[in-house]
């Protein structure tokens, strides 16, 4: 903010002084130094007048005058709110008078007679200092001025801030009311749902057994009241009928759950090493053996032993197997100490063990202590109500395991799985389904038309002819022959026949079917 010196030369000036010569000087001095805004007036009463309507930047003004003199000009000006800043120059000729004068609110004086360079002087200084003065009032308007603006504006936004801050809380408030509702409404969904599945689970699932028919209900029913006693149980039925899921059922509904299930296939284990399976052995019991083994009654002490094919086991094992059921004790090959266990017992097969024991297969007395709580499973083909459910079941999980979202079955396809006769139960629906969801493409289940050789399969041959050994090793050797000698698999003659892989092994070591 700078003062021009052209600012200062047209700043207005008003001379006042009842003497002309005074007055012509002053002005000719002014006029000379090139200020071009000078008013002079020898009649002090009309400066209050002059100076509202031009405003000037300073007055020069004599003390002494008859009708006016300076004192009561100063005063008029000063009642008139032009003193505060207007520059007020006394020219006097009376020393007295000075300090007087500046009391009634001069800025300055200049001693009477004039000393020229000293006028011109105070009069530029003054000027200088009055135009800042305006300058800076200006600004000031002007910075006010939007300061007033700004603050209006801020207001009419903080207003509208108020207004939305308002508006959003109510809208929180609903949301929340509503988060609120939906959460009140999740829960009881949720808790419905859990209801639901419970409902299902204990309509439709026995654990891991699926089945809502009346003849798998009498086995869950069996399955719920011999669970938790100690009672040997005897699992009996076709070949994947769910012997294996339901001995799983009983031990993890007993008290022993928390102990081992253990698992011993009859028909996988060499018979020369069922002995040693079973009960264990000593350090060098016989050649070869060089280390200890603990046997799998050992393992299932105070838990579950599930012996699987017990029509497999040889007959001098049925002995010792007797011994060990009735009085729990047996000895490690190879080491005179009996061993105590507290074990359960559950069998299964899925031969006819009254005939076994009547081909003299089978010990009769063992036959006894195995048959206290004999359980049968219904083949599938006497449950196709459950059939659905199955393939239900086995779609969400091989769909998981494939990696597929196949879920559509239609009427068709239940159609000819329900039409099936299943010999091999429940473990060929599971195949079959397994490579359905391996093949279809899109969304729904296609079904293979392969059912039917296997149901020309199962009916070739009249069977009254001949004796059941003839005809199940011709039967036996047909099918391995169609499948190339495949026994596993989806393309095996296991599956063919119904049979478990390791089932349909020991029926061929028995037939001695060798590969022709
Ligand atoms: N009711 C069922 N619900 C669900 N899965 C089942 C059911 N029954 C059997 N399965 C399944 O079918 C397959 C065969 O079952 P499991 O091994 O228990 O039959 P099994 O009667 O013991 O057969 P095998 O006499 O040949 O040993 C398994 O994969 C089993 O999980």
């Amino acid at each position: 903010m700078e003062i021009t010196a052209n600012d200062i030369l047209n700043a207005k000036i008003l001379i006042v002084d009842d003497q002309e010569p005074n007055v012509l000087l002053l002005e000719q001095l002014l006029l000379e130094s090139g200020y071009t805004m000078v008013t002079t007036t020898m009649d002090p009463q009309v400066v209050c007048d002059l100076n509202r309507i031009n405003n000037y930047d300073l007055i020069l003004l004599d003390l002494q005058m008859p009708k006016m003199d300076g004192f009561e000009v100063m005063a008029a000006l000063k009642a008139d709110h032009s003193m505060d800043y207007l520059p007020v120059l006394v020219l006097t000729a009376q020393p007295n008078h000075k300090l007087q004068a500046l009391q009634a609110g001069a800025k300055d004086f200049i001693s009477k007679p004039f000393d020229l360079v000293e006028v011109k002087t105070r009069i530029h200084n003054m000027l200088e200092v009055r135009l800042l003065y305006k300058k800076l009032e200006k600004n000031n308007i002007t910075l006010e001025d939007i300061v007033q603006k700004r603050t209006v504006e801020l207001t009419k936004t903080n207003l509208q801030l108020g207004l939305e801050i308002e508006e959003r809380k109510k809208a929180e408030a609903s949301l929340r009311d509503t988060y609120t509702q939906i959460k009140q409404l999740k829960d009881k969904l949720q808790a419905e749902n859990t209801y639901l599945q419970k409902e299902v689970a204990r309509q439709f699932n026995f654990d891991e057994i699926i089945g809502s028919s009346k003849l798998l209900s009498q086995v869950f029913q069996k399955v719920e009241q011999v669970a938790p006693m100690h009672a040997t149980v005897l699992l009996l039925g076709e070949t994947g009928t769910g012997k294996g899921v339901v001995a799983r059922a009983i031990h993890s509904r007993s008290s022993r759950k928390k102990r081992p299930l253990i698992t011993v296939d009859c028909t996988t284990l060499p018979v020369a090493l069922i002995e040693s399976e079973l009960f264990g052995r000593e350090r060098g019991a016989f050649t070869g053996s060089d280390s200890k083994q603990i046997g799998r009654f050992e393992l299932a002490d105070g838990g579950t032993l599930f012996l699987d094919e017990i029509g497999e086991m040889p007959l001098e094992m049925q002995a010792k197997l007797l011994r060990v059921i009735q009085d729990g004790e047996f000895e490690r090959l190879g080491s005179p100490r009996t061993i105590k266990v507290d074990v359960r017992i559950i069998a299964a097969t899925n031969r006819n063990l009254i005939e076994e024991v009547r081909n003299g297969k089978f010990r009769e007395d063992l036959y006894y202590r195995l048959n206290v709580f004999p359980i049968t499973l219904p083949p599938l083909r006497q449950r196709k109500e459950d059939i659905s459910l199955l393939v239900n079941h086995f779609l969400i999980k091989f769909n998981k395991k494939i990696g597929k979202q196949i879920d559509i079955i239609t009427q068709d396809a239940l159609n000819t799985l329900q039409q099936h006769q299943w010999p091999g139960n429940v473990r060929e629906l599971e195949s079959a389904i397994e490579r359905a969801v391996i093949l279809s493409e899109g969304k729904s289940l296609q079904i293979l038309d392969r059912f039917e050789s296997f149901d020309k399969l199962a009916t070739i041959e009249e069977p009254s002819m001949k004796a059941l050994v003839e005809l199940e090793y011709e039967h036996i050797v047909k099918v391995l022959q169609q499948t190339g000698w495949r026994i596993e698999g989806n393309k095996g003659a296991a599956l063919i026949l119904g049979l478990n892989p390791s089932t349909l092994r020991a029926r061929m070591r028995k037939q001695g079917i060798t590969r022709q």
